[in-house]
């Protein structure tokens, strides 16, 4: 298997597609056909012989008007026609053939080709950088792997060689129609260029529909999925109705131009083929008129005639191949744009490398040095956005518990990023046991973390397959030793399939997911626990459950919570109060709350949260 097109290219994120101006169009345009054609390279020669097979197939068909032709003249005479019949037989018998081939090699290739551009996009998000990712809607970005990548092969099989057969069948049924006669050929053409202008008018407005139907069926995928996330609050709200609207207005607009579209495609359609029957009628009059003047026999008539016929099919397949290459290329567009993701470690990506095995624990190490540094560090998600850190300066003990606090935006949870290398320094620098991030791989970092997010996700699978991610090789007693650590064991045990249970993230309150993670962070066993405490009230289990985790990973290594309970406070060997991006004031709970403003007014509200 070949590596995947989009993962090949464009390792740096490439600047905003441009739109607005012509040039800018055919820029995109440009940049869309070369990206569609990079993904069909690594299957050049299938689908080339796909074509030639489909030429061979067209060309045996287009033999047919002659054989009536012969056989007609034959009987006119009386000799024999066996030669004629056993022709066409053989004929028939070899378009068969290759049209079978030609199907087998494009479907084939078509996969190929919507499998590697699947393959591709599961790299680039699971690969890609974060903010990156996270800043566009997930359905929307799933959506080109699910409903879009599918066209490509459609475009392959049905619309590409199609074009390429139909176009055979065209100028072959010309030459033969020339040889028969030239005049009545030259009629033909001209009536046939008016119809091919009108069509020429009819089919961009069909691929342009196409394309923003498929644009408003991936905004309606990443608003309903957002819909179904919120479902409980939507309900409660009952915003069933405004929520309904929103996802429709986008169902809406792909029907209003799936309908402009198909009717784009079938005036395309009744053009060919009521021009052509208008066509067919003039040729026959004008070829009667010859007959009867004895310019051309009533054989070559009906030959001629039947060509014109033939003339049709070929006609709407081109028509049909372009509007599926238009779809074709709207899908590349959208998939094309998952590119402008960069990749975490392109170097690695490249190379084929899978994340390194767990590295020893630095704990182990006789150093006092700190475990995690933050030395003067600036950072912003993108480009064009302000600093969300700004000389960020902070060194974590290799053991202990350190407890962020800040009013919201003050840059909490964007140290944790920082530290997980979801973030980039644009100054300053991250250093791990002493070693600057630069130079270590991304792994490597991650390596020494376990993280629980304030909405800890739940991974597909089971609860054994929550868990074992964080360590493969656990025993069912160390998974249980874990779950039973934050309260969850019994239940689990309860369940029919136990560890084996499917778990189904909805039915699962915002607690009950954090003492999971907080189970897999344990499991994890890592030197630096990050944990994201819920803001919410939580039961006194995840309370306690928290805690017990807190007080435990702070006796074997480091532990940061951004803290949202008075008691996290308390226990923290040090408090951190962040402000704007930086850090405002350092010292215990007893001592920041006898000396810094902020904090009195900070954990004055935690009192009243805490029921305190
Ligand atoms: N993924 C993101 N992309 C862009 N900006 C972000 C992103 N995450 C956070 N920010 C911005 O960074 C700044 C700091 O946010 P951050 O979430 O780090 O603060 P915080 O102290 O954790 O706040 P909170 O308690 O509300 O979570 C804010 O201005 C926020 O809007």
């Amino acid at each position: 298997m070949s590596t995947p097109a989009v993962g090949k290219t464009a390792d740096a994120p490439t600047s905003p597609t441009p739109t607005g101006t012509a040039d800018d169009d055919k820029a995109t345009s440009a940049r869309t056909w070369r990206f569609f054609l990079s993904l069909l390279r690594p299957y050049l020669w299938q689908i080339v012989l796909g074509a030639l097979l489909g030429i061979v197939a067209t060309l045996t068909g287009l033999w047919t008007p002659r054989i009536v032709e012969s056989v007609i003249d034959h009987l006119a005479v009386g000799s024999p026609i066996s030669g004629d019949i056993t022709l066409f037989a053989v004929l028939t018998a070899i378009g068969l053939v290759t049209v079978l081939l030609q199907w087998g090699m494009l479907t084939r290739a078509g996969e190929m080709v919507v499998y590697d551009v699947r393959a591709a996009i599961v790299q680039r998000l699971l690969r890609g950088h974060v903010p990156a990712i996270s800043a566009r809607p997930t359905a929307d970005l799933v959506s080109r792997a699910s409903a879009d990548a599918p066209l490509l092969q459609l475009t392959l099989a049905s619309g590409f060689v199609s074009f390429v057969t139909a176009a055979t069948g065209v100028i072959g049924a010309i030459v033969f129609m020339g040889v028969i006669d030239a005049l009545m050929l030259g009629i033909t053409l001209g009536a046939l260029v008016v119809l091919g202008i009108l069509m020429g008018v009819v089919m961009p407005i069909a691929g342009r529909e196409r394309a923003k139907a498929q644009e408003a069926v991936g905004e309606m995928s990443s608003q309903l999925d957002s819909s179904v996330r919120a479902l409980r609050t939507i309900k409660v709200l009952g915003a069933e109705g405004t929520r309904s609207a929103a996802v429709l207005e986008r169902a809406h607009r792909a029907r209003r131009h799936g309908v402009k579209a198909s009717w784009a495609e079938v005036a395309a359609y009744e053009l060919g083929f009521g021009g052509m029957n208008i066509v067919s009628v003039v040729v026959l009059a004008i070829g009667a008129y010859r007959v009867s003047q004895g310019y051309m026999s009533i054989a070559a008539l009906v030959a001629f005639f039947m060509y014109v016929g033939n003339f049709v099919m070929p006609l709407m397949s081109l028509a049909d191949g372009f509007a599926t290459i238009q779809s074709g290329l709207a899908a590349s567009k959208r998939i094309s744009e998952i590119e402008d993701i960069a990749f975490e470690e392109p170097e690695l990506v490249a190379a084929g490398v899978a994340a390194t095995g767990r590295a020893a624990r630095l704990a182990a190490e006789p150093s006092d040095a700190p475990v995690l540094e933050f030395d003067g560090v600036t950072a912003r998600y993108e480009d064009d956005e302000p600093d969300v850190l700004r000389g960020f300066t902070l060194s974590i003990p290799r053991r202990g518990h350190v407890a962020l606090v800040g009013p919201a935006g003050a840059g909490k949870s964007s140290a944790m990023s920082l530290a997980l290398r979801f973030l980039t320094p644009r100054q300053g620098t991250v250093r791990l046991a002493g070693v600057p991030y630069e130079d270590l791989t991304f792994a490597q970092v991650r390596d020494h973390f376990a993280y629980v997010e304030q909405d800890p996700a739940v991974l597909p699978g089971t609860v054994r397959d929550n868990l074992a991610v964080a360590r493969p090789d656990a025993t069912d007693e160390e998974l249980y030793a874990a779950l039973d650590a934050m309260h969850l064991g019994d239940a689990i045990r309860e369940l029919p399939d136990g560890l084996d249970t499917d778990l189904v993230p909805s039915t699962m309150t915002g607690g009950a997911r954090q003492r999971l993670a907080l189970a897999r962070a344990v499991l994890r066993d890592a030197d630096v626990l990050l944990l994201d405490e819920v803001t919410s009230q939580v039961s006194g289990r995840t309370e306690t459950a928290v805690h017990a985790a807190i007080v435990e990973a702070s006796r074997r290594g480091a532990v940061i919570t951004i803290a949202h309970r008075i008691d996290t406070l308390k226990d923290a060997d040090l408090v951190v109060v962040m402000e704007g991006g930086g850090v405002r004031a350092t010292g215990t709970h007893a001592e920041l709350a006898a000396s810094d403003a902020l904090y009195q007014e900070l954990t004055g509200s935690l009192r009243i949260n805490d029921g305190a």
